[in-house]
C-alpha cells in the first residue's frame, strides 16, 4: 500500500513539474485514474465541491494566478511547485515535508515581536470585509510583529511557514484548493493549523491560520477581526 501512494506522489510531482514548464495543465486526465476531484476551474464550471472520505485530488492549477502550481491529495500528500524558483515542495502524511529533497522545519521563534507574518488581501472587495482585513492587519502589525509579507499565493505563503521563512500566515477568503497542499506542508514541518478565531481548522470554511507553534498562532488570533465568507461546500442554490 505504502508503495502505491509513493507512486501516486511521484506521478503528482512529475505532473507539477511539467505543468510548471507549460504554465497550464495540459491534460486533466492525469488526475482522474483513481479518485474524486475538486479543482478551482471545475467548481467554477458548476461541478460539486464536496469533501468525502474518498481519496480526492484538490487542485489549483495556478495559484497567485501567475507562477505557481499547487495540488493536493488531501491529508495524505501535497505538492506545490514554485516554477519561477524551481522549488518543488512535497509533503506526505507522517513522512515529513521537503523542498527539492531537503527536509523542512518551521521556525523555532517563540517571541511574536520577532516574528514575520504573511497574509494577503484576497479578492473580496466588499466594503465591510475590506475594512476588517485592514483592521486585522493594523492590529497584527502593531502587536508589534517584526514584519509582514505576502507572496501573492496562499500555497506559497504556507510553504514559507513550513520552511521557517515566516512564522505565520493567515487569510480569510481562501478556497480549499488554495490551501490543501500547503496546509499539509505546514503540519509535516512541525507547525500548527487553526481557524482564525482559534478553533479547529475547517478546510471548507475559507479561513486559515498557520503558524510555527500554538503560542504564536494564538497571539495572532487575538488580533483578527473575523468574518464568514460563503463556504466552499455551500449548496449550489446559495452560490
Ligand atoms: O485565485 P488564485 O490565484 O488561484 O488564488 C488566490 C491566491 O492564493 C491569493 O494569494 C489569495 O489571496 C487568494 O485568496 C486566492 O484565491
Ligand atoms: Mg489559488
Ligand atoms: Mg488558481
Amino acid at each position: 500500500m505504502a508503495e502505491q501512494w509513493q507512486d501516486v506522489l511521484d506521478h503528482a510531482v512529475a505532473v507539477a513539474q511539467k505543468a510548471g514548464k507549460v504554465g497550464l495543465l495540459e491534460n486533466p486526465d492525469y488526475f482522474i485514474p483513481l479518485v474524486l476531484f475538486i479543482g478551482e476551474e471545475s467548481v467554477a464550471a458548476g461541478e460539486p465541491c464536496d469533501l468525502t472520505d474518498e481519496p480526492t485530488w484538490i487542485i489549483d492549477p495556478i495559484d497567485g494566478t501567475t507562477n505557481f502550481f499547487p495540488l493536493a491529495f488531501l491529508l495524505i500528500m501535497g505538492v506545490v511547485y514554485s516554477c519561477l524558483e524551481d522549488k518543488m515542495f512535497v509533503a506526505r502524511r507522517g513522512k515529513g515535508a521537503f523542498c527539492n529533497g531537503k527536509q523542512l522545519r518551521v521556525s523555532d521563534q517563540k517571541d511574536i515581536h520577532c516574528s514575520i507574518v504573511a497574509t494577503e488581501f484576497g479578492s473580496n472587495r466588499d466594503g465591510g470585509a475590506v475594512e476588517k482585513i485592514f483592521s486585522s492587519l493594523r492590529k497584527v502589525v502593531c502587536l508589534p510583529v517584526h514584519g509582514v509579507r505576502g507572496a501573492g499565493s496562499a500555497a506559497i505563503n504556507l510553504c514559507l511557514v513550513a520552511s521557517g521563512c515566516v512564522e505565520a500566515y493567515y487569510e480569510i477568503g481562501v478556497h480549499v484548493w488554495d490551501v490543501a497542499a500547503g496546509a499539509l506542508m505546514v503540519t509535516e514541518a512541525g507547525g500548527v493549523l487553526m481557524d482564525v478565531e482559534g478553533g479547529a481548522l475547517d478546510m471548507m470554511s475559507r479561513r486559515i491560520l498557520a503558524a510555527n507553534n500554538r503560542h504564536i498562532a494564538e497571539q495572532i488570533v487575538g488580533q483578527i477581526q473575523a468574518f464568514t465568507p460563503q463556504r466552499d461546500d455551500a449548496p449550489p442554490q446559495q452560490q
